[in-house]
């Protein structure tokens, strides 16, 4: 028996790399562009299923479900920015340095029909205290660019985090255990 056909909403080759992971190939893939200022106010959690959302139903189609995720880096109540140069990046660094900080993955799936089911993955990650020569070597590194939070975890980054409780796959973008029970959840034949 078939599936039915996966369009993924994503322009991350990680969100690809994790979704094969599970044995699926999306049968399209087609990024979503959307605004994604946070609302005044937004929590974090609330900022995260609610870009997976948009993002699943900017890419809605007839032709078959659309999958979206969106992961969000949280200190308490802020927000941190995906960065995109060095003194963003610098600042979340400073930030996180030997404190705990929490990353929020979201995803969404859009039924042909238009329905939605979502799913949230929340995880604990510890940074160490990061000495100023941390903090530029990993500038230097160029690894931060475009991450959520400013950081990592799949590459270098790894090595400065002390303690993390939750999902890995969540911190790089799509959490396979919710991923999972999602698109079964929808008729997806996974092993
Ligand atoms: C914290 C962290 C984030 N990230 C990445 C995952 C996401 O790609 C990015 C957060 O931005 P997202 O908006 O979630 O995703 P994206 O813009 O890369 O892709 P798209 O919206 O098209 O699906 O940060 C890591 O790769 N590793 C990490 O450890």
């Amino acid at each position: 028996m078939g599936q039915p056909a996966l369009i993924l909403a994503s322009a991350s080759p990680r969100r690809r790399e994790l979704l094969a992971r599970l044995g699926v190939t999306p049968s399209a893939i087609a990024p979503a562009d959307i605004d994604e200022t946070p609302a005044k106010g937004e929590l974090p959690r609330d900022y995260a299923k609610r870009m997976a959302r948009e993002k699943a139903e900017a890419a809605k189609s007839e032709d078959g479900f659309v999958l979206a995720g969106d992961t969000v880096v949280a200190a308490g109540r802020r927000i941190l920015p995906k960065a995109e140069d060095e003194a963003t990046a610098r600042k979340c660094l400073e930030l996180l340095s030997g404190r705990r900080h929490r990353v929020l993955s979201a995803i969404a799936l859009c039924a042909p029909d238009g329905s939605l089911r979502e799913r949230l993955s929340e995880t604990m990650v510890m940074f160490k205290r990061l000495s100023p020569g941390e903090i530029e070597a990993y500038i230097a590194s160029g690894e931060w660019e475009g991450k959520a939070g400013g950081y990592a975890i799949q590459g270098i980054a790894e090595g400065l985090i002390s303690r993390i409780h939750g999902s890995h796959s969540g911190v790089v973008g799509l959490p396979l255990y919710e991923t999972r029970a999602l698109l079964k959840s929808a008729g997806f034949d996974i092993a």
